[in-house]
């Protein structure tokens, strides 16, 4: 069973086109999709920095507040040159989708700037980091709207984005942000959640078909926070990571990558791809290697209807947000691949940003351990419930996802009273 009306539309009208589906199938009311088609809110600022050499310069920022029916606003904050208003209206979406298969009592919210960090010095980084919180005091809060690193933002980001509301409050509030370095009311294994996440649903997706960990093929596209250390977790449990990109380019080795040595060489070269052992390739050719997981973990649109049907991995596991396009998912799982989407497959993050929220609120931090138990617990529970829900309905997890997510939304709004029976 396919979802319809789904096709070339980008990614903002594709989810749209899922969402509303997943509503008419559930039999709930139309109503929920008018609270679910647009965000609530969307903020659009213009934030002028000064550069190193004097000179002012502006900078287009957006924070899209989605969906808050079932707790405050969440989500990262991009910095990258391709930021759209469109994607980033996406990207919130998927986060009140997300939140809602995780079961954390949050709603989606994403940001983003339209700015190439590669090209700008570590002050200029942080003026526009400050200049961004600045512009959403209004719209963002610990019990309002709590964003969090996403592409090419990081930990210290966020720490000089917690700094500057913290100044403009007057008190320490670490719970504006998550992600941020343990000194400011960081959790302890949040920087490695979203790819120890991944690590949970790979040894869950594997299990069902059959597939040991140890030498296990993956193939992961996107060497940054995400990729480096889902490929760090999955070679320290037995997987032979055989590739890995980034911006750069890619690097190939049928008997494996020695990850660590990968991650100290992109510190160093700031690419993967001149690695000195393996072969060069593509991004385009990893994604279509022969292997058995492929993580895809850089951005949207990767898996597309002109590379999907030579794609050979049997599972694919969504640790990007938006990597297959409607198209290429459907040529995919035609193709009998066990594909666990995006709004489940990375949602490790935000599970431990929710951890860090909470310990933000009592000033009370967890151990390590503790963290990832628990991250395991919830990530677990997450993959029974789409993938019983897949079997019994025979629809992939990707619509098994989509349909216990807009369940759960539509729930509160009746509940709340924002729609009608
Ligand atoms: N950081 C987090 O906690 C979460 C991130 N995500 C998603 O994971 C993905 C990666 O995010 P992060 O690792 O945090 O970002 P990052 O900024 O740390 O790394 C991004 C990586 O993608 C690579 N990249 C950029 N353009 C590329 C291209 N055209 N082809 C191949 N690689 C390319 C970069 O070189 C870099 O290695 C994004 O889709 C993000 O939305 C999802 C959930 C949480
Ligand atoms: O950690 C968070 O709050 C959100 C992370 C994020 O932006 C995402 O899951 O796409």
């Amino acid at each position: 069973m396919k979802f319809k009306g789904v096709g070339k539309m980008g990614i903002l009208e594709e989810t749209k086109g899922l969402v509303e589906n997943s509503i008419q199938e559930l039999g709930l009311p139309k109503a929920v999709f008018e609270h679910l088609k647009e965000p609530q809110r969307l903020m659009i600022v213009n934030i002028p920095v000064r550069l190193d050499s004097g000179e002012v310069k502006s900078f287009i920022g957006y924070r899209a507040q989605h969906c808050n029916v079932l707790g405050p606003f969440k989500g990262g904050i991009r910095f990258h040159p391709q930021v759209t208003i469109d994607e980033v209206k996406a990207l919130s979406m998927w986060m009140s989708l997300k939140c809602a298969v995780v079961e954390v009592p949050y709603g989606g919210g994403k940001g983003g700037v339209v700015c190439n960090p590669k090209e700008m010095s570590e002050d200029e980084i942080e003026r526009l980091s400050r200049g961004y919180i600045r512009s959403m005091l209004k719209i963002i809060g610990p019990e309002q709207d709590i964003p969090a690193p996403d592409v090419y933002t990081n930990p210290q980001i966020m720490a000089w984005m917690a700094d500057e509301y913290s100044s403009a409050k007057g008190h320490n509030e670490w719970g504006i942000v998550t992600g941020k370095p343990l000194i400011v009311g960081g959790s302890l294994g949040r920087l490695e959640a979203t790819s120890r996440g991944c690590y949970f649903v790979v040894e869950d997706a594997i299990e069902k078909l059959g597939l040991s960990m140890q030498g296990l093929k993956v193939a992961i596209q996107g060497f940054g926070n995400v990729g480096s250390y889902a490929a760090k977790l999955l070679a320290d449990a037995g997987a032979k990571v055989i590739a890995v990109s980034d911006s750069g380019g890619g690097i190939y080795h049928e008997d494996g990558l020695p990850v660590d040595k990968l991650m100290e060489h992109k510190v160093k070269e700031g690419t993967v791809s001149s690695y000195p052992q393996g072969k060069r390739i593509s991004n385009e050719e990893l994604l279509i290697l022969e292997c058995d997981v492929l993580v895809p973990a850089a951005l949207e649109n990767q898996l597309t209807s002109n590379n999907a049907p030579n794609v050979k991995a049997k599972i694919i596991v969504e640790a990007a947000n938006g990597p297959t396009t409607a198209e290429a998912d459907s040529i995919l799982t035609d193709k009998g691949i066990l594909i666990c989407p995006d709004i489940l497959a990375n949602a490790g993050g935000v599970v431990v940003s929710y951890f860090e929220w909470v310990q933000d609120l009592e000033s009370f931090y967890w151990s390590e351990e503790q963290v990832n138990s628990r991250l395991q617990l919830k990530m677990a529970d997450a993959f029974r419930r789409v993938y019983d829900f897949c079997q019994r309905q025979e629809v992939p997890m990707r619509k098994a996802a989509y349909m216990l997510a807009v369940k759960r939304l539509g729930e509160g709004m009746l509940t709340r009273g924002w729609v009608k029976k």
